[in-house]
Formats: structure tokens, C-alpha cells, sequence
């Protein structure tokens, strides 16, 4: 009987598949069968090696620092993209692997052919009988959903088996393999000494498209802005008159929106209110944010009926709703080429990802930091949440006492109300909920740049208040079936919006919840799992689904005369489903075939066997 070269308990050095570095591991089994040994990272992650991936530790000699630094698996990873890479500047050993998985699909890459040869699958550590391991302990307490896991286990053992189960599958031993690790590793030097940015794929239609909608954007905001002026808004009165150069500036207008920006500064800083911890970083480091945005929505409604009370004329609004909109949109500008020019100086873990092509327009609008700060301020929070979210209901309500003092009407119009209402509803409840934006694709992966801020500054404040814009002076009657019909579907799509963003919110927090212990999930090599049944069963963005419903619940109180009321409508289908392929990317970046199996379960994306 042949002898065991190592030991259970064991600390040797283990190859790390795909490449020829070496890392530090334990033996936990030795599989006679197979000729496999199991061994565990120092982070927790778990993969089958055979016998020559692992030399003994002594002897062993790490790196000259300098070597290492720019070689680790972390740092390498930003400049390029072998399968033992991960796109991530210091992101653990299983996301390594994780990458490894997604990156050995594409053959698009030059490197394609080498990447193959190196086919790696992971164990996620619930499946391994490594359990009777102490070390294991991280990853099962990091996300393990147990009940949950132990019906998908019962339900597809052979599929997730075949998923995780690490082994370098096309590597049969005869030496070719090491060639070309070897071959990869210089790529990989090559690369490196070009120094080049990372390649990355860019959305939005990378650098041209970046141009474009730095373009188009402002432009697309007046068009809308002067349309909506227009008496008769109907695509065939096109173009709208084009208003004097002096119209557009106006100094009172840049203050008060000067004066608003920091009236909400001001809320947000308040030690009031619970300090809530954001998703980990790469880093492993928790953010902590000032989630008091439900009570700056409170105090700023109190300040703004005393400002009317006082004889504040909010109707100033409307009609200088183009000056404020430019005003916002130089504040935009200004920010975001402070957070361009910042970006420049942060460290590399703390940068988007894609968030640097190299090419300074793309980087502008995409915007390269995740998270820039000014000591506790977040920045990318803050104007996410605060004065363009609680400046819409503002805009709202000056309209709709716009609305009454031009229609002579002692209150406002039904289809008025409704649309203030349900907007009203909807920033509430996000401010209400405000924790649960922390774990958003904005918050946890876009860079905050032109895009977030101009659509944080004057996108949302700007056209999402189309509707009660258009409403001013377009008299619109419902019926009382058509308001119960409205009504009803407002709730719709309210109920499903926030149910299913809360249990992503609390499971992506506590996927130990008890409370959440009937739901399916898949486990992924990160050491997360996704959820498979409950609302995220449905479809896969059931969030989008409700968000949906409301937006057409918006549009339906202005009535069917003119598009424009229903341009929220149709741009924010064509938001969702972009960022819904967006984050299909990025989830199979992420989860690799986690991922593809989950799309295999929940068919459809966003609504049920439709799309
Ligand atoms: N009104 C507007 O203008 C507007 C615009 C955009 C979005 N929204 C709303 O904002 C909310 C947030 O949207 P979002 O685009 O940031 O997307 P989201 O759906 O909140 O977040 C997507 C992330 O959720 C996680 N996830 C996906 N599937 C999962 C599963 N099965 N189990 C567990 N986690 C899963 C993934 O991240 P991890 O796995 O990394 O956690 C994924 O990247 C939505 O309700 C949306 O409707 C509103
Ligand atoms: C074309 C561009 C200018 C697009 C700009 C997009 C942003 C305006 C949106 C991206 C994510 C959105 C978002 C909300 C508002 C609009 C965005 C910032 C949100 C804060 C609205 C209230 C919700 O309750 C919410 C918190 C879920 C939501 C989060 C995402």
C-alpha cells in the first residue's frame, strides 16, 4: 500500500491552480481513490490538489517584498486576468477562484487557450468532508443559510458536486501543464512591465458612449424641461422654442439650491439616528453610514410648511424650474470633476471596478472611486439619498400649489394628489428603509462619477417630476374606478418592490436569519449564497418587478393625451433592463457557474414568463 506523503494537520505550501505560486495551506484529507488531497487556504477556501501541487514548507523561500507586492493575488489581478487572478485588488482566495471559474468561459481573450488548460471547480465547504476541520469555521459562518443549503444539497447533489468539486480536470500529469503555467506566468510579467491599464470590459458603450451621454444627458434634461413648457407638448411641436441665453442663469437659483445641498448636509451630519454598517469591503473593512435619511425627510418637510407659513412662495419653482435645473447641473459638474481629480490619489483597493479605463472621459462619467469620503461623509450616499430624492417631493409640492393657484383650485387636482402621493411614498420608504441602499449595485459597485451625481443632482429632481410638471396646466379627470384601479396597482407593485428588497436586504445581512431559514439558496465559491426561492425565486430582479408597477402606476393619473407624462415610464424600462444585464455580468463574474446554475432555476428576469 502506498504511503501518504502528507498528513492531515499538516502546513505545506499548495499550488494555486493555473498558475505557479504557492500559498501556504493545511492538509485536511487525503482521498486514496482519487490521489487527492484536500487542503484548506488561510481564508477558508477548500480545493482538491494532487500531490505534486504541494511542496513541503521548508525550504520554501517567500519573494524578495518588492516582487511580491506587485504579484500577490490580490495587486495581480489588475493587470491581467489568468485564471488564478481576481479582479479584485485584495480580495480573498476563494473570489480568486471564483473569477477563475467565470474567466475560463470567455475565450475572448488572447490568453483564452491557456486559461484552459486549467478548468478548476471549488468545493464550497459545506460539501466537504472537511467538516470535522476547525480552520473551515469562516466560511460557514459567513454565509451558511443551513436549513436552506441542506434542501438544495438534497434536491441537485450531483450538480453541485459537479460545480465545486476543485480539480484541474484537463491536467493529466504529463508535465504540459506546468509549461504552461510557466507560459502564463510571463504573460503575466509582460503585462504587468506594459503596465497597461486593466482591460475590462466597459459598458455604456465605453469611451465613444461615454462622450456621447455626457452629451446627450444635459441635453436630453432640457429638452425635457423645455417640452414640458410647452402648451401644446406633442411630438409633432417639435423642436420646443429655444429661451434667451440669459434665461438659463439665474444667481437667487444657484443659491437656493446652494442653500438646500447644505440644509441637508447639515441633517445628515446630525449625530441622530442609527449608524448602520455597509457590505464589506474588498478590503474586509464595513463602512459605517448615518442612516437618518427618514428624519432629514421629516425635518426638511417641517422647515419647508414653516417657510410657507412664513409666506415662502413655492411656486418660484415652476417658474424657474430651468435655472434650477442648471444650477443643479453646474453643482454636478463641479463634483464631479472633484471626485475625478481625487480619484487620482486613492489607493487601488478602494477604486471601482472598470472605474479606471485609462481614458479620462469614461472615467469621469463612470466615475472611479466607490466610495469617496470627506472623513465620515459619504459622499455617493449622501446624494443618493438626501437632496435630489427629498427635492423631488419638494418639487412636487411647490407643483402641485402651482397647480391650484393657476387652476384657481382650492386644492389640488385627484390625479395631482396621486402622483404626489405615491411619489411621496416612494422616497419615504427608501429613506425609511435607507439601510437597504447599501446593498444596491451603486452602493456596493459603481464609481461615484458624472453619471451618479448629475442623475443624483438633477436627473431624479429634474424628470421624475414630469408628471405633477405636466399636471400644472393640463387639467386631468379620473373616475372613481379608474383612481381604485391606479390605487390598487400602486400597492402592487409597492408590496412586491419592498418585500423583495428586504429579504435580499436581510438575507445579504444575516443570511442566518431564522426568519429566512424556509428559503432555498445556492452556495457560490465566495462563501455567499444566492437566494433561489422566496421572491428572488419569481424572477430574478422581482424588485424590478414592483419598481415597474409604481412607475406605471405614476403615468396613469395624466392620461393618455401626450407621451411626455409617460417618459418616466419608457426611460425607466430601459434603465432596468440595462441594469439588469449589467448586474447579470457582474453576478457571473462573481459566482461563476453559482450564477449560471441560478439563471437555469429562475428563468425569467424580470417579469414571469415574459422576460
Ligand atoms: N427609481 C429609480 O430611478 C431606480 C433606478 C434604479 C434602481 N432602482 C431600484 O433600486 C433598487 C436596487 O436596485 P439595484 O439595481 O441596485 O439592484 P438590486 O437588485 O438591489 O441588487 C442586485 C444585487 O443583488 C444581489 N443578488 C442578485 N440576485 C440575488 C439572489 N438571488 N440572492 C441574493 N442576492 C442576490 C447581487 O449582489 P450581491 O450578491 O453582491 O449581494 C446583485 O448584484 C431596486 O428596487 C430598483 O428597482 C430605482
Ligand atoms: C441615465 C442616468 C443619469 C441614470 C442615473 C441613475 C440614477 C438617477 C439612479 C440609479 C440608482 C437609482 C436609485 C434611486 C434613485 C435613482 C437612482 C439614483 C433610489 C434612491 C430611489 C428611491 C428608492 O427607494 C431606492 C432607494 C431603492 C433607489 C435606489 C436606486
Amino acid at each position: 500500500m502506498p504511503t501518504v506523503k502528507y498528513q492531515r494537520g499538516d502546513m505545506v505550501m499548495g499550488r494555486w491552480p493555473g498558475s505557479s505560486l504557492y500559498y501556504e495551506v493545511k492538509v485536511l484529507h487525503f482521498d486514496a481513490k482519487s490521489q487527492l488531497y484536500t487542503v484548506i487556504y488561510k481564508d477558508g477556501t477548500e480545493l482538491e490538489l494532487k500531490e505534486q501541487d504541494i511542496k513541503s514548507a521548508a525550504g520554501f523561500q517567500s519573494r524578495p517584498r518588492s516582487r511580491s507586492r506587485s504579484r500577490s493575488p490580490g495587486r495581480r489581478r489588475s493587470r491581467s486576468r489568468s485564471p488564478a487572478r481576481t479582479t479584485r485588488p485584495s480580495c480573498t482566495a476563494a473570489a480568486v477562484a471564483a473569477a477563475a471559474i467565470t474567466e475560463s468561459t470567455p475565450p475572448s481573450r488572447s490568453d483564452a487557450k491557456l486559461k484552459d488548460s486549467f478548468e478548476v471547480r471549488l468545493i464550497p465547504p459545506e460539501q466537504t468532508k472537511a467538516s470535522e476541520n476547525n480552520g473551515n469555521k469562516k466560511h460557514e459562518k459567513k454565509e451558511d443559510n443551513e436549513p436552506a443549503n441542506k434542501v438544495n444539497e438534497k434536491s441537485e447533489p450531483e450538480k453541485n458536486q459537479s460545480r465545486y468539486n476543485l480539480r484541474r480536470r484537463k491536467d493529466d500529469g504529463d508535465g504540459k501543464a506546468e509549461v504552461k503555467a510557466e507560459q502564463l506566468e510571463e504573460k503575466e510579467a509582460k503585462m504587468a512591465a506594459a503596465a497597461a491599464p486593466p482591460s475590462v470590459s466597459l459598458d455604456f458603450g465605453g469611451k465613444l458612449g461615454a462622450y456621447f451621454w455626457l452629451l446627450f444627458l444635459p441635453a436630453w434634461v432640457l429638452f425635457l424641461v423645455l417640452k414640458v413648457n410647452q402648451e401644446d407638448p406633442s411630438l409633432a411641436n417639435f423642436p420646443p422654442p429655444w429661451p434667451p441665453l440669459e434665461s438659463f442663469w439665474d444667481a437667487k437659483a444657484l443659491g437656493f439650491v446652494v442653500l438646500w445641498i447644505l440644509f441637508q448636509v447639515l441633517l445628515y451630519i446630525l449625530p441622530v439616528g442609527k449608524l448602520s454598517e455597509g457590505m464589506p469591503l474588498r478590503s474586509g473593512e464595513r463602512l459605517k453610514y448615518r442612516t437618518n435619511g427618514f428624519f432629514a425627510m421629516v425635518v426638511s418637510c417641517v422647515a419647508v410648511a414653516a417657510a410657507v407659513q412664513q409666506g415662502a412662495d413655492l411656486t418660484y419653482i415652476h417658474s424657474h424650474f430651468l435655472q434650477l435645473a442648471v444650477s443643479s447641473f453646474l453643482i454636478s459638474v463641479l463634483l464631479s470633476s472633484y471626485l475625478y481629480l481625487r480619484s487620482g490619489r486613492a489607493a487601488a483597493e478602494q477604486l471601482a471596478l472598470g472605474g479606471s479605463s485609462g481614458n479620462v472621459a469614461y472615467d469621469f462619467f463612470k466615475g472611479r472611486e466607490l466610495n469617496p469620503r470627506i472623513k465620515y461623509f459619504d459622499l455617493k450616499f449622501f446624494c443618493e439619498m438626501r437632496p435630489g430624492l427629498i427635492g423631488w417631493c419638494l418639487i412636487n409640492f411647490a407643483l402641485a400649489l402651482t397647480e391650484m393657484k393657476r387652476q384657481g383650485l382650492e386644492a389640488p387636482s385627484h390625479a395631482m394628489i396621486l402622483v404626489n402621493l405615491f411619489q411621496l411614498l416612494y422616497v419615504a420608504d427608501g429613506l425609511w428603509n435607507e439601510e437597504a441602499i447599501l446593498t444596491t449595485m451603486d452602493l456596493m459597485h459603481d464609481g461615484f462619477g458624472f453619471m451618479l451625481a448629475f442623475g443624483d443632482l438633477v436627473w431624479v429632481p429634474f424628470t421624475y417630476t414630469l408628471q405633477a410638471y405636466y399636471l400644472v396646466s393640463r387639467p386631468t379627470p379620473l373616475s372613481p374606478p379608474a383612481l381604485a384601479a391606479i390605487v390598487t396597482l400602486k400597492l402592487v407593485g409597492f408590496y412586491i418592490f419592498r418585500k423583495s428588497n428586504s429579504e435580499k436586504n436581510a438575507f445579504r445581512r444575516n443570511p442566518s436569519d431564522p426568519q429566512l431559514s424556509h428559503l432555498k439558496t445556492i452556495p457560490t465559491a465566495t462563501g455567499r449564497s444566492l437566494l433561489v426561492s422566496g421572491w428572488w425565486g419569481v424572477v430574478r430582479h422581482p424588485n424590478y418587478l414592483g419598481d415597474l408597477l409604481m412607475a406605471l402606476a405614476w403615468s396613469l393619473p395624466c392620461g393618455f393625451s401626450h407621451l411626455l407624462p409617460w417618459y418616466y415610464m419608457i426611460y425607466f424600462i430601459i434603465l432596468l433592463v440595462h441594469r439588469d444585464s449589467r448586474d447579470m455580468s457582474e453576478c457571473r463574474r462573481k459566482y461563476g457557474s453559482a450564477w449560471d446554475e441560478y439563471c437555469r432555476t429562475v428563468r425569467y428576469r424580470i417579469i414571469p414568463r415574459v422576460y
